[in-house]
């Protein structure tokens, strides 16, 4: 009970009167000690002070009995004026509701009801209102609906605010989260990113591009970024602002695409780049691009090495095919098969100093008279070489005409001269990594001589029409039937490049030098031709190799090998007489050969004859056509005869080279 006493202040009115009637209350037992006047003031008080309108009613005589400060502020109306009206007049509206609520609460005990409404002096208000029952009374709690509205109102936006500014808080860390886990991102991407605003201005720059480029950060934010690492193309051209693809992305609205340029670094190096600028939009509205962008340095190293791989490949790959032809020219003119043959003293004293510089670089100048095996010195010298992997490449420096020397010699490209009609490669160029074989080098017009030279001297050259200098490794053999230091003399040869050719001199031996060796050399011949016949080869008797040596051979060995061809050709039995060799000149073995085995000649073999002939006179002048010691001169007929009848007879070069 004590307890209950002490809850009283906390209480309010209806239930503190409900307290203190307790029927278990012994009122006057237990406020013994409290002064029942003042009592009854304190509660007067509480009542009058209540802070919501109070009011205590009589349902029967529908009088207001009681009001306290706050029902006088609800009703506009002091406690005096309340008590002269009736109840029902302040509730004109709700009359119906009003009956039910009191019916509510003289039954239930209580009641409460948000849909009543009084009529003040001045104004309509909608009440909140609270009832229970007092004795045959009814103590009415009221509250105006719009401040109880609004009190409510302020609540709910005190707790919606205080939720929203938790779920504002839980957002923020969301958003935090989000955007540390997007710059995360943004950093750990090796590609390098730039934001820019519709300015063109750096508006946000990642790690990577900071590393990529050089430029930090700082230095770049809210800066024009086109004008710091862009204002450049890599020839050193300004690169106007206009044409930026990093900014038209922003201007057309397009996704621009770029792999052929450079970003400058803060170094003020050029950074090759492939970036793409794309266009940001914020409700359909341009404001910005970002740039992606990575360096291609190294795919740009790669795709170099690559083109000059491939283009190295084609230029092989044409070698190999001018190679081919040559190679294809080279088994047409029957060189490959021979070698040198011979054990006289000359020829082994030969062979020791071939062995000797074969497997060096030097330079060979082989020097003997016409058809004493120059050439195969020379295909021998290569072959021994480590250079025999390639061809032996071979230009007989009497046969181009002058004018054609330096293409022959170094290439030309097209349109060098009219008849340059494709580039060609030179024999220089062929002979990269391999040998080049200069036959009848004294023929050399002189001012080709200091090109040769520096060929020599430097391994470089210049094809006709052309500025490239080309680099070779090209080993020089040269050969000459002439006495150079003569033409020296007389001013027709270089001195210096005679002295470069003449690195180490090898003397061919003219044929009456090595009489020794011609036995050997016949055999070597007759089995030459048969194979090419296709027939056994015929014997030679001593008697009649008797007769062939003692012959006076000059020193041309190609007449030993006409002779044995001609006669392997003729000779009906498998024994080869050479008889006739007693005679003063072997020159006219071939009219005789045939007045011997046929008087008259038919239509083809006169054909056959002449065809023989022609080739036999382009052999003994080397291949030498017009001019001095030239075919032309030597059969007698015109230069342009003797060009018609080549055509006619279809006799190309490697029937006589
Ligand atoms: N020692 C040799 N062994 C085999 N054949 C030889 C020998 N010497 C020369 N010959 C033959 O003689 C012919 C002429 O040889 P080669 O062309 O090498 O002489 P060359 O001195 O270069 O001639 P040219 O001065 O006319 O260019 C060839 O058919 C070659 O086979």
């Amino acid at each position: 009970m004590q307890n209950e006493l002490s809850r009283l202040p906390q209480l309010n009115f209806v239930e503190m009167v409900q307290t203190l009637q307790c029927k278990t209350i012994n009122y006057q037992n237990i406020y013994a000690p409290i002064h029942l006047e003042m009592e009854k003031t304190m509660l007067e008080q509480l009542f009058l002070n209540a802070p919501t309108a109070m009011l205590l009613i009589n349902p029967i005589s529908n009088r207001i009995l009681i009001a306290n400060n706050q029902a006088e502020a609800l009703f506009n109306l002091d406690r005096r004026a309340l008590n002269q009206y009736s109840v029902t007049q302040f509730f004109p509206d709700c009359l119906n509701k009003l009956h039910s609520f009191t019916q509510q609460v003289l039954t239930k005990g209580t009641a409460w009801s948000s849909e009543l409404s009084i009529q003040t002096v001045n104004k309509n208000v909608s009440i909140g209102i609270n009832a229970s029952q007092f004795a045959n009374n009814i103590l009415l709690s009221c509250e105006d609906g719009s401040v109880t509205f609004e009190r409510h109102f302020k609540s709910r936006i005190e707790s919606n605010y205080r939720l929203g500014l938790s779920q504002w808080d839980t957002d923020e860390t969301v958003f935090q989260q989000i955007e540390r886990q997007n710059q995360l991102l943004l950093t750990a991407v090796g590609d390098g990113i730039y934001g820019v605003d519709c300015d063109g201005k750096t508006t946000f720059v990642n790690k990577a591009a900071e590393e990529i480029i050089g430029w930090k950060k700082e230095q770049l934010m809210g800066k024009k970024i086109h004008d710091i690492i862009h204002h450049t193309h890599i020839n050193g051209s300004h690169y106007h602002v206009h044409n930026c693809p990093i900014y038209a992305a922003f201007n057309d609205g397009a996704i621009h695409s770029v792999d052929n340029e450079v970003f400058w670094s803060q170094q003020g190096k050029p950074i090759p780049v492939e970036y793409t600028s794309t266009p940001l939009r914020e409700n359909g509205e341009l404001i910005g691009a970002v740039v992606i962008f990575r360096d291609i340095t190294e795919r740009k190293r790669t795709q170099d090495k690559l083109l000059n791989a491939l283009k190295e490949v084609d230029a092989l790959k044409h070698r190999l095919e001018m190679e081919n032809a040559y190679l294809q020219e080279e088994i047409n003119a029957d060189f490959n098969h021979q070698y040198l043959i011979g054990n006289s003293h000359k020829i082994k004293h030969m062979m020791n100093q071939i062995e000797l510089v074969a497997p060096t670089d030097a330079n060979v100048l082989i020097i003997g008279e016409s058809g004493t095996g120059k050439e195969l010195i020379a295909r021998a010298i290569h072959e021994a070489s480590k250079r025999n992997v390639r061809p032996l490449i071979r230009v007989n420096c009497a046969a181009i005409p002058a004018e054609l020397f330096e293409s022959e010699f170094f290439g030309h490209v097209k349109g060098a001269f009219s008849g340059a009609l494709s580039d060609r490669v030179g024999r220089f160029e062929l002979a990269d990594g391999a040998t080049i074989f200069l036959d009848e080098v004294g023929e050399i017009p002189l001012q080709l001589q200091s090109k040769l030279l520096r060929v020599l001297q430097e391994q470089q050259f210049e094809r006709v029409g052309e500025s490239i200098t080309r680099n070779v490794n090209v080993r020089v053999i040269a050969a000459t039937n002439q006495d150079l230091t003569k033409l020296v003399t007389n001013n027709k040869f270089r001195e210096d490049l005679y002295f470069r050719l003449n690195v180490f001199p090898i003397n061919s031996p003219p044929l009456r030098e090595r009489i020794d060796d011609l036995p050997l050399l016949v055999k070597h011949f007759i089995d030459k031709v048969c194979v090419r016949l296709n027939q056994p080869s015929p014997q030679v008797s001593i008697a009649q190799m008797q007769h062939l040596i003692s012959y006076s051979w000059p020193g041309n060995i190609r007449e030993l090998e006409n002779i044995i061809e001609r006669q392997v050709i003729l000779s009906k039995s498998n024994k080869l007489n050479f008889e006739f060799m007693n005679k003063d000149k072997a020159i006219n073995i071939k009219n005789q050969s045939y007045t011997q085995h046929s008087k008259v000649l038919n239509a083809q073999q006169h054909k056959q004859l002449e065809r023989d002939n022609l080739i036999q006179a382009l052999k003994d002048c080397r291949g030498k056509i017009y001019g001095a010691g030239g075919a032309a001169e030597l059969l007698g007929l015109k230069p342009t005869t003797l060009s018609s009848k080549l055509k006619k007879y279809t006799i190309k070069r490697h029937d006589f080279i």
